[in-house]
């Protein structure tokens, strides 16, 4: 089958300073993936590149096997803060894609409205985004999305915002979401936990520039829920995750002292 997504022999660099070095990562359709690293060391630059704001000056990145220059548009972004536009409503900030999208303003709205009761958001349809609660508010960043109208979703530590009990809700919803839309997902978090909760695979950035990253499968049935923090299998993997960067922390701050 066709990877969703691919990134073969990509390199990267902000003019002297070297983000990715023969870069490959493959994406399949309907995978959840999350990556994982240190802070600065490339993850938002990476979303950057799938979204194609930025381009490789080696390698080709790929969906569905084609090279693609013009990917905005292609792939749905949910950023860290909610970015919703305060002077539109619900219905209205979520219906937004569909009408950049040529949609007249009745019927996206319409559709949105249809939307809203497995977001939990009926009740909020007409409510302004300072209204709401932050999860409340990221759902509907989530909504906007996924009307963007693509299945490649790129979530940029989409629940780092909020406090611990709603992050634990909006992981066990967003996995939900995941199931029922079949969406292939890639998502960033600082977040160990979280990354192997929600993923098929773990992906670790380490290094500078990052070279080979480390793919960590994570064996656990699905649906999952946060309990399934306390097994033996998760508790391995997250002392493995830890471990690689850890090493990482500590290469980079020896090689800073040299
Ligand atoms: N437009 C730019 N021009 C020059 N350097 C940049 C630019 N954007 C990012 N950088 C640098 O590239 C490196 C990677 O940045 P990036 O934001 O991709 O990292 P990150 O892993 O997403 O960081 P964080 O986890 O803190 O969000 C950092 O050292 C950053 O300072």
């Amino acid at each position: 089958m066709l990877d969703r997504l691919a990134f073969s022999g990509v390199r990267f660099s902000y003019g002297d300073q070297p983000i990715l070095h023969d870069f490959d990562i493959h994406v399949g359709k309907g995978e959840f993936i999350s990556l994982i690293g240190p802070s600065g060391i490339g993850k938002s630059t990476l979303f950057q590149l799938v979204a194609g704001l930025l381009h490789p000056q080696l390698g080709t990145i790929t969906l569905n096997g084609a090279p693609m220059e013009k990917r905005l548009g292609m792939v749905g972004y949910m950023p860290q803060r909610d970015a919703l536009l305060p002077w539109r409503t619900v219905v209205e900030n979520a219906a937004l894609p569909l009408e950049i999208h040529g949609v007249a303003k009745k019927e996206a709205q319409a559709k949105v409205r249809l939307e809203l009761p497995r977001y939990g958001l009926s009740e909020w349809a007409d409510a302004y985004p300072s209204e709401l609660s932050g999860g409340m508010r990221q759902r509907v960043s989530f909504l906007r999305a996924l009307l963007s109208g693509t299945d490649l979703m790129l979530l940029d530590e989409p629940f780092s915002s909020l406090d611990g009990i709603t992050r634990m809700e909006m992981q066990e919803w967003l996995m939900e979401m995941w199931q029922e839309t079949g969406s292939t997902m890639l998502m960033i978090t600082h977040d160990i936990d979280e990354a192997i909760l929600l993923a098929d695979r773990v992906i670790v950035l380490t290094g500078k520039p990052i070279e080979k990253p480390v793919e960590l499968v994570v064996n656990l049935e699905r649906p999952r829920t946060t309990a399934f923090r306390n097994r033996a299998e998760f508790l391995s993997l997250r002392e493995e995750i830890w471990e690689l960067l850890r090493k990482n922390v500590a290469k980079q701050s020896s090689g800073r002292e040299a």
